[in-house]
């Protein structure tokens, strides 16, 4: 057998040969998931002004139990029209600007009103006592959210509250996909006798998803080498990347190697010492990124995770890869003579537990997953109590 290349080299050659894409515009409301080109520079201060963490009454600094007049509101959105004098109060409203003249806020619990229209304050007011201050949040002209950062609900608050309206992202990866198999029918279509249904193609549509890129085409194709070809030549018309499923074996029926050498693509490598993802091929066509994963949905998956996934991130300027934790494991585990094992588990801290039977057609040992543990290829089994290391999902 030819040798296998070991995962991390594998991931490493993958990272090599990725070139991060350009960057585009992207209106704040559709940056969800984006990921971030050029930091959010705060436009001005936030808060923007000084104002009230509480419905109250806005005062200046003193002693508690003072008996005050009332000259004037303040309400979110509309300021108060006068400044406090001595011993005079502002009613404030949660969000509202802080008068001139006042220093603090007394919660409206802790005052009490005469029909005078005065007002006695039972708190002692404290400089700054319930008063959010200009630029706590977000000094002007600071980084409010750094480049590289995925976007998620939170950073699009925060760039919305520093004033932006539009993000430079990094232009989405362009994704085509291509399912191999004579056997593959489409979902929710019945199954003819050796028929099964094209998993492969939703569930890495959705990791391509997650992933931040887009979809451009999803492509089957039978297994021959004329189908293969036409498929593999449209699919790269038009696409950062390619990703295949099956057709990478050694089977007499596996045309995928060939249909990607007579389309252009350079292959940098074959078969990595992994279980599942054995047959995982690699390949480059100028700045397009080809992998051909293996047909085994769950080696689909894994090897996605693997390779491409941390592809599609630096494709789009994000880190590739989170620092492997590590883990307990509470059973034992055969180990492959030659191969990594990815075993799915489940986290309970740092305790993992295998999901169930391993087999790369068990689909339903990814479901529960929350993490890939590296079982490193060896001799007889890793015991119960071994310290593995972990990739989170
Ligand atoms: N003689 C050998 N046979 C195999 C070897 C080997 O070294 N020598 N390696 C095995 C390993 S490991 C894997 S992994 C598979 C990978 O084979 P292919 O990538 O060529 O995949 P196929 O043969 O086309 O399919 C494998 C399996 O996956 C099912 N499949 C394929 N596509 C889909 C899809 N889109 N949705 C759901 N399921 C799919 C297919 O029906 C097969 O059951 O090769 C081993 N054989
Ligand atoms: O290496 Mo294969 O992906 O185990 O079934």
């Amino acid at each position: 057998m030819t040798s296998l290349l070991p995962v991390d080299a594998a991931r490493a050659a993958v990272l090599a040969a990725v070139t991060p894409l350009g960057t585009e515009e992207v209106p704040l409301a559709q940056a969800l998931g984006r990921v971030l080109a050029r930091d959010v520079r705060a436009g001005g201060d936030v808060p923007p002004f000084r104002n009230s963490a509480m419905d109250g009454f806005a005062v200046a600094a003193g002693p508690a139990d003072r008996r005050l007049r009332i000259v004037g509101e303040s309400r979110a959105g509309s300021p108060a029209a006068v400044a406090l004098g001595p011993g005079d109060a502002v009613r404030i409203s949660t969000g509202a600007a802080v008068p001139d003249g006042a220093d603090a806020v007394v919660m409206v619990e802790r005052t009490e009103e005469h029909p005078d229209g005065t007002v006695t304050v039972h708190d002692e007011a404290t400089p700054d006592r319930n008063v959010r201050g200009v630029g706590e949040d977000l000094r002007a002209g600071t980084v409010a959210v750094p480049a590289g950062t995925t976007l998620g609900p939170a950073a699009l608050g925060v760039a919305a509250t520093a004033g932006v309206a539009h993000v430079t992202c990094a232009r989405r990866p362009r994704v085509a996909l291509l399912a191999t198999g004579d056997e593959l029918v489409p979902i929710g279509e019945p199954l003819p006798p050796g028929g099964i249904h094209d998993s492969n193609a939703v569930a890495l549509a959705g990791y391509v998803a997650l992933a931040g890129g887009e979809v451009v085409s999803r492509t089957r194709t039978p297994d021959t080498a004329e189908a293969t070809r036409a498929a593999i030549r449209e699919a790269l018309a038009d696409a950062d990347v390619l990703i295949s499923t099956g057709g990478v074996s050694v089977g007499a029926h596996d045309h995928v190697k060939d249909a990607l050498a007579a389309a252009g693509v350079e292959e940098r490598f074959w078969r990595v010492a992994l279980r599942p993802g054995k047959p995982t091929w690699f390949g480059v066509r100028g700045e397009q990124l080809v992998l051909g994963l293996p047909g085994n949905p769950v080696s689909a998956m894994v090897t996605f995770l693997l390779f491409a996934r941390p592809a599609l991130l630096v494709l789009q300027g994000a880190p590739a890869l989170a620092p492997r934790d590590t883990a307990v494991l509470t059973r034992a585990v055969p180990r492959h003579a030659v191969r990594d094992e990815m075993v799915r588990v489940t986290l309970d801290g740092d305790r993992a537990t295998p999901t169930g039977p391993q087999g790369s057609h068990v689909m339903t040992s990814m479901l529960a997953a929350d993490a890939l543990a590296l079982v490193p290829m060896g001799e007889g089994e890793l015991p119960a109590g071994a310290e593995v290391a972990v990739e989170r999902l």
